[in-house]
């Protein structure tokens, strides 16, 4: 399979205008789409080709009420650390769409996989956390291209989540999703916009 000018440019554009996404419109996402979209995550690159990743699909009201009580109490806790100018920022921040996303996944990483063999992964073991996220990372882009969405939340009490979640003890959490159609599209990052951190250039040193 060979990609031509149109392929790039189609890439460029799902590229530059894939958000975090904090802001959604309740708008159900058909099961066929759903579908569609777990199949990519399939097609993501993992260390040993472990695809050490574990997917939640949370429906239940009840569940996101309380992940959203925890993301509240993280927030709070994790506040503390700024202060002035900076707390205020923070405080006017929205860093998660519990409260309005159609459909929120809670994603886990496998502490150690059958799949895989070990392979690749001996001598860092972080490579079961980074296979997750390029699995998470190749979903972003997917859900971009079916124009809706995705929002990553870290900012949680992990153990709790898992203990809520009642998941096996080999599970770790990794980042809860919220996924939907989208408020408004942008290009640029929130947080950029919001003036708390600017887009940086990646510099390749050579050496
Ligand atoms: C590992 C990890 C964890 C988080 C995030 C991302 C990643 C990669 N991001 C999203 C993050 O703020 C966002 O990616 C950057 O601000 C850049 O913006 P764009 O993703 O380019 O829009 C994020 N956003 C948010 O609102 N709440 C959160 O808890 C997190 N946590």
């Amino acid at each position: 399979m060979d990609f031509d000018q149109p392929h790039r440019d189609a890439l460029q554009e799902v590229l530059r205008w894939r958000r975090d996404v904090r802001h959604f419109r309740p708008d159900p996402i058909s099961e066929e789409v759903i579908d569609r979209l777990r199949a990519t995550m399939d097609m993501a690159p993992s260390v040993g080709n472990a695809r050490p990743w574990r997917v939640l699909r949370i429906d239940s009201p009840e569940i996101r009420a309380k992940v959203l009580a925890n993301f509240n109490a993280a927030r709070d806790a994790a506040g503390g650390a700024y202060e002035g100018d900076q707390a205020e920022a923070y405080a006017k921040l929205k860093l998660q769409g519990i409260d309005q996303a159609p459909l929120q996944l809670a994603v886990f990483t496998h502490r150690d996989p059958q799949a895989g063999h070990g392979l690749g992964r001996a001598s860092m073991p972080v490579t079961l956390q980074q296979s997750t996220a390029m699995a998470i990372h190749t979903l972003w882009l997917a859900a971009r291209a079916e124009n809706l969405g995705l929002g990553m939340v870290s900012v949680l009490d992990p153990k709790a989540v898992e203990e809520l979640l009642e998941t096996p003890p080999e599970w770790e959490f990794t980042a809860w999703l919220c996924i939907g159609t989208p408020e408004f599209t942008d290009d640029t990052p929130l947080l950029h916009r919001a003036g708390w951190q600017e887009n940086l250039p990646t510099d390749w040193e050579v050496r």
